[in-house]
């Protein structure tokens, strides 16, 4: 799914109105009408409702839904706060249609002394500002959005919250944000839903389809993108009877250190569980037992050193690289990683102490193999490419790293975002807060070295591996709850995941 930047809806927005063609005035009662069942859906009981709306087209939105709710008996008190003496065109027409509704009591909010006491049982609808936001709140509106996040109404968010950016909010006055338990946003998810800092205003969010025209959705281009099953099904290759392992590829991985051979171990298996043909495992010596016995699928290679990762392997005979979990930094690993980063000619996986010795000797960055991924947590992120206070800004480096190494570089969190060679960005919806625990993005380095070795190009394996790591541990999650998972279940249900994936 396509996620627009704000500017860029409202073009979408008038294409739909001429070309579908419907009047603008007829395009917000169908938006309204499928926020309007939502709510109902939501708060099934008629409550107290109280919306306040500001002068453009949310607030128009927001007169129609009080309309609504109106009819089906709910007390509306609908409370217009006073920007500008002008309201949009449809906000006007709208407002005229809500003075026929007798029941509804509508106010008019110019200073903060006429805010209405908000009760607990109460529904704060906020129809204030939406996409056409184009600077930070202040004013009586600032003041109205306060005393809201200060009550314990109920706040539900007409498309956006109030006072939120759609995308950059690196300059934003967060006082000035309406905090809503949920958010009902039209036709596409803002980007700015998608960055940790903004989670506690948006709530719980949820898209509503409301019909814009499918041409421009298909011809306009963004760089953010959202994945979905139907989306990530479609790019697997198909298994043919004759298939033998050869088919399916030869992988390297070198993982493991003194007392981080577990890492080795769950990066083995979920390589193995993602559908190889063949792994070799480069581990230090005194992981060779442990290895051979946790994983008899996977032939071994055995450092020099006993306890961390010295050399490796002839790389002819593999199709693909990873390399990073539990390998630490020490000296002579940074010296194979330069050995490592000029004979490579395959893509490569690169994820923990192989991020951080890259972090910490950057002038290796230029031998980068071409389709090369990275799957950094935040702190390797921070180390790798900079530091940052905003995700709309991280985002950006992110991006501007893919570019400049030619590489798909991960961000792993909620929402784990892949930015790719070409400068588009992906962001997965699956996965749960139950997969922040350890050895988790081990296992999401064995997913894609597995599907490197198979064949898929680096930007697919990672879409693909990222996907099927989040769906695995939201199966794991419906067994063992958030608090117990470990990243061997996320591991064990990796099967399920492949057979949801496919369906
Ligand atoms: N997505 C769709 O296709 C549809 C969306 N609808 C709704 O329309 C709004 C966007 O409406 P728009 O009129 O463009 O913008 P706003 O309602 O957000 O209001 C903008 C209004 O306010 C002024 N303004 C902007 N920032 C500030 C500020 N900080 N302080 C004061 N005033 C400000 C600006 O100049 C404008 O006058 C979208 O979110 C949906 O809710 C349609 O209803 C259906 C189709
Ligand atoms: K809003």
């Amino acid at each position: 799914m396509k996620i627009f930047p704000a500017s860029k809806i409202a073009e979408i927005d008038s294409y739909t109105i001429e070309n579908e063609p419907i009047e603008s005035i007829d395009l917000m009662e169908r938006a309204s009408s499928k926020l309007f069942k939502k709510i109902l859906k939501k708060f099934p009981a008629p409550r107290n409702c109280k919306i306040f709306v500001g002068p453009g087209n949310n607030g128009g939105d927001g007169m129609a839904i009080a309309r609504m709710l109106a009819e089906k008996n709910y007390a509306v008190e609908v409370f217009i706060i006073k920007v500008t003496n002008q309201l949009s065109n449809d906000a006007e027409v709208n407002l005229q249609r809500l003075k026929l509704i007798k029941s509804v009591d509508i106010y008019e909010l110019a200073s903060i002394d006429a805010m209405p006491w908000l009760f607990p049982e109460d529904i704060v609808i906020d129809a204030i500002f939406g996409s056409g936001l184009s600077r930070p709140i202040e004013g009586v509106v600032l003041e109205v959005i306060k005393a809201i996040n200060a009550s314990e109404a109920s706040v539900v968010a007409v498309d956006i919250p109030s006072g939120l950016m759609g995308e950059d909010n690196s300059k934003n006055n967060y006082q000035g944000i309406v905090k809503a338990d949920l958010t009902l946003s039209f036709q596409f998810p803002k980007l700015a839903f998608l960055f940790p800092e903004n989670a506690e205003y948006v709530g719980e969010w949820e898209v509503l389809p409301i019909g814009l025209h499918p041409e421009i959705i298909k011809q306009e281009q963004t760089p953010y993108k959202m994945l979905n099953r139907e989306f990530v099904k479609s790019l697997l290759m198909p298994r043919k009877k004759f298939d033998h392992k050869g088919t399916y590829g030869h992988g390297l991985l070198i993982s493991g250190s003194y007392g981080k051979m577990g890492a080795a171990i769950l990066a083995s298996r979920a390589c193995l569980r993602s559908g190889i043909g063949l792994l070799t495992s480069h581990i230090p010596r005194l992981g060779y037992e442990i290895m051979q016995t946790a994983v008899p699928e996977a032939m071994v290679s055995i450092d020099r050193s006993d306890i961390i990762f010295t050399e490796f392997p002839d790389l002819s005979q593999f199709k693909a690289v990873a390399i990073g979990p539990g390998i630490d930094k020490k000296q002579n690993s940074y010296c194979a990683m330069i050995n490592l980063l000029k004979e490579i000619k395959t893509p490569m996986v690169i994820d923990a102490d192989g991020i951080n010795i890259l972090g910490e000797h950057p002038e290796l960055k230029a031998d980068l193999p071409l389709g090369s991924v990275f799957t950094p947590h935040p702190k390797e992120f921070e180390r790798l490419v900079g530091k940052s206070d905003d995700s709309f800004t991280r985002n950006n480096m992110q991006r501007k790293f893919a570019r400049e190494y030619g590489v798909t570089l991960v961000l792993k969190g909620a929402y784990t975002a892949i930015a790719c060679p070409e400068g588009s960005v992906y962001f997965n919806p699956t996965g749960n807060p139950g997969m922040a625990t350890a050895g988790s993005g081990d296992v999401l380095t064995g997913i894609i070295l597995s599907l490197l070795s198979q064949g898929y190009s680096s930007k697919v394996a990672t879409i693909i591996g990222v996907y099927l790591h989040g769906l695995a541990g939201d199966l794991a999650s419906e067994k063992v709850g958030y608090e117990a998972l470990t990243a061997s279940d996320i591991i064990d249900f990796l099967p399920k995941a492949w057979l949801k994936l496919k369906k």
